[in-house]
């Protein structure tokens, strides 16, 4: 046990536990003797000092005492001004408000501001003839009721009441010096009445000469003021304006409400206790199109729990699901929540047009518009350097948000866009008269055509590392392409963008699946540096369509629907979900709508930039017109056919080339690891399994050729050991047959 720890006093009845220490009370008295620090009883910090019979109450009445060890930190109100200023720091408040940040917040704030004041006055104003003949009906009691102030007032009758107290007290002396205060109070007051008279008059002249407009306007003020002046308190003249739902104000009433509604226990405990539990660090505020909450939960409930429940908060608020969005506050606790209520639901929205849909260029080295946030500030990503997973449920918007992605690339004249859509219906044919290469199709032939630019982009990999290497540190610090190397043609350094759409079909092939996935993970973690970026879109995130490789590597991630917590992770990375970034929540209705991460320091929830494609392909052509001028088309863009794909490693071939022709025969896995060190990008995976698996491997390859492995067997050290292995003249009969088809067709 620690020493720090109090002990049980060994001579009450609790006896020691087992395992703990008893200490010797005199040795310790005697240490504590020593110690010179002095012990603060009105301390109110824990007291970590040693059950050893208090030396205050003798050593037999159980009371713990020994060394006060402070654990909290001084008060602030002792006067440490240190200590209220970091109080005071960890609550301060930003600036410039947070609607102020964005123009495209202050502009909506401001459209919001203008809109609600418009309507309230429009409300009003209608309503004005009712006002006008309230005022009317209420100016007689305006008026009764001024005569009569007026004149208690100047014949000072409130103090009547304390005259005739005295006369009832047989008080005379108060009662003459208050008759007499009273006297001279109303002979002043008559003064200032007939004053005011004579003044009323000269006015009433004034206005009986003047123009008719200014006598109906003297009438209509003074209307309207002995109106007012006989309200009923208890009526208010003016009618509240009854604001449409999508303005209605959030406040901590209805937070509060909505909170407890949620059926958190320790939220429902801490409200019955009196006190709320949950507090509002920042006033509610506008924020953009709608309302900005940021609130304390109460201890021990985290945001988490509420982003679980975002469906019941909606309840609670009476505001539609693409409404409501509560979100963490990353850099304060866990309990720290900001809910974000929409005017409108956010697949309602209008949504503004994308800021390239008609002019402009991009620079992938710098920041590319992709969408909206639910606020409606624009989001953008920095695609070089970084790789793009977008994964979602089939029809939820991720061919869309990667079109917006290729669209960017195409404005790139640098960039070198290879385009791959693997369910074949030309959702992204807009990209064919930019791309160096394109594919459209869920057959073998655009998939091994995807696979041969992975192998050319891994080969590149190579190359631009040599390049990079071999240039002088002042041109390349940083061991990876900058903007000026991208520029020098000569150098190849370019940026180089393969989009693939439906890649579950990619990773999940048959054939070439397993080296797509192995190409793809080295690409996603040795190409950034070089100006490569991989964009991948599935509908099917699950770890056999999406190697956990490359699913592991990817910077930027967004993830529209989904269906449950598995396919975020798989898109979002692993505690994603447990961590509140759920895109289970989002709704058949929030098309384009999804989590993004990697792109800022906090996930956003983003609306990709709804392109159609009449515009998608005016960008494309604008895209062309500018890669043109810049002598920058390339490829199938400009014709010129992919080089004949240098036909894929064959196996037969490979095997003829491992097992020289002196060996008649050769053990399988013997086989497989010399054809991984001839290949490694091909057969590395199969070398890296045990020798049976390896020798599975090789005979359900030589299967579709015919081939079948046999039993060979070699002395080993003095002893026969059998192996399954592969019998070379099989092999090269294969091969014959093989040509003399070739050749025939
Ligand atoms: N940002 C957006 N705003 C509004 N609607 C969108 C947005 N993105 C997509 N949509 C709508 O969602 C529909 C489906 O989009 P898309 O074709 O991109 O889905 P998908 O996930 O690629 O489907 P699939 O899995 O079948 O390929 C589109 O027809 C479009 O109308």
């Amino acid at each position: 046990m620690d020493e720090t720890t109090p002990t049980p006093n060994p001579t009450s009845d609790n006896a020691p536990e087992a395992g703990a220490r008893v200490v010797d009370l005199d040795t310790r008295r005697a240490e504590r003797a020593e110690d010179t620090q002095p012990a603060d009883n009105s301390a109110t910090d824990v007291s970590s000092g040693e059950a050893t019979g208090a030396d205050a109450s003798g050593p037999d009445d159980g009371v713990l005492s020994g060394t006060v060890l402070r654990v909290d930190p001084p008060s602030a109100e002792g006067g440490n001004w240190l200590a209220e200023l970091a109080e005071r720091d960890r609550t301060r408040r930003p600036i410039v408000p947070e609607w102020a940040k964005s123009r495209a917040e202050a502009e909506a704030t401001l459209k919001w501001l203008a809109a609600f004041y418009a309507r309230v006055w429009a409300y009003q104003a209608t309503r004005s003839p009712k006002y006008v003949l309230k005022l009317t009906g209420r100016a007689p009691r305006g008026l009764a009721r001024t005569l009569s102030t007026f004149t208690r007032w100047v014949f000072d009758w409130e103090g009547e009441p304390a005259r005739v107290t005295a006369v009832q007290r047989n008080d005379p002396e108060t009662y003459l010096k208050l008759s007499r205060q009273r006297d001279a109070r109303v002979r002043a007051r008559l003064i200032i009445a007939v004053l005011a008279l004579v003044t009323l008059l000269v006015a009433g002249i004034l206005v009986a000469t003047a123009p008719t407009w200014a006598q109906w306007a003297t009438l209509a003020g003074l209307i309207c003021l002995l109106g007012w002046l006989g309200a009923p308190a208890d009526r208010p003249l003016i009618d509240r304006a009854v604001l449409p739902t999508q303005v209605q104000r959030l406040d901590s009433d209805i937070v509060t409400r909505a909170l407890g509604a949620l059926g958190i226990a320790e939220i429902n405990k801490a409200r019955k206790g009196g006190a709320d539990g949950i507090t509002f660090p920042a006033p509610i505020t506008r924020d953009g199109p709608g309302w900005r909450a940021e609130v304390d939960l109460p201890h021990g409930v985290t945001v988490t729990d509420v982003v679980d429940r975002r469906d019941r908060l909606a309840s609670g608020l009476r505001r539609p699901l693409g409404c409501v969005w509560p979100e963490p506050v990353n850099e304060e606790h866990p309990g720290r929540l900001v809910i974000w209520v929409g005017d409108r639901e956010m697949s309602k929205a209008k949504q503004p047009a994308w800021p390239l849909a008609k002019t402009g260029a991009a620079d992938l080295f710098k920041p590319i518009p992709f969408g909206h946030d639910q606020r409606g500030r624009l989001i953008s990503l920095l695609l070089m350097f970084d790789n793009v997973l977008i994964g979602a449920m089939p029809r939820q918007g991720k061919t869309f948000a990667l079109r917006v992605l290729v669209l960017a690339a195409a404005l790139d004249v640098l960039a070198e866009l290879r385009v791959f859509e693997l369910k074949g219906t030309g959702d992204l044919s807009i990209a064919q008269p930019v791309a160096h290469r394109y594919g459209s199709g869920a057959d073998d032939d655009t998939i091994a055509a995807c696979v041969t630019n992975l192998r050319e982009l891994h080969k590149e990999l190579e190359r631009r590392a040599k390049t990079i290497a071999s240039l002088p540190k002042d041109m390349c610090p940083e061991n990876k392409v900058t903007p000026e190397l991208a520029a020098k043609k000569s150098l190849g350094l370019h940026p180089l963008v393969l989009a693939v759409d439906e890649c579950q079909e990619l990773f999940s092939h048959d054939t070439y699946g397993e080296e797509a996935g192995k190409l793809a993970e080295a690409i996603i973690k040795r190409g950034p540096a070089m100006g490569i970026i991989l964009i991948l879109a599935t509908q099917r995130p699950d770890a056999k369509s999406l190697p956990t490789g490359v699913s592991a590597n990817v910077g930027i991630r967004l993830c529209l629907r989904v269906m449950g917590q598995l396919e975020n992770d798989m898109v979002l990375g692993t505690s994603a979900y447990k961590n509140g970034i759920r895109a289970t929540t989002f709704t058949a209705k929030d098309k384009g709508i999804g989590y993004l991460l990697g792109a800022a320091d906090d996930p956003q929830i983003v609306r990709s930039a709804y392109i159609d494609a009449p515009t998608a392909e005016a960008i494309a052509e604008r895209a062309r017109a500018a890669r043109q001028a810049a002598g920058r088309l390339t490829g199938q863009a400009i014709g010129q056919a992919p080089e004949e794909a240098p036909a894929g490693p064959d196996l037969l071939d490979d095997l003829l080339a491992v097992i020289p022709a002196g060996e008649a025969k050769a053990w399988s896995h013997v086989v497989v690891d010399r054809l991984a060190e001839l290949r490694p990008e091909t057969y590395g995976a199969w070398a890296e399994q045990e020798n049976d698996a390896k020798a599975s491997a090789l005979s359900a390859a030589l299967k579709p050729h015919g081939i079948r492995t046999v039993q060979v067997a070699r002395r080993v050290d003095g002893r026969t050991v059998n192996n399954r292995g592969v019998d070379r003249s099989e092999v090269a009969t294969a091969v014959t047959e093989r040509d003399r088809t070739r050749s025939a067709g």
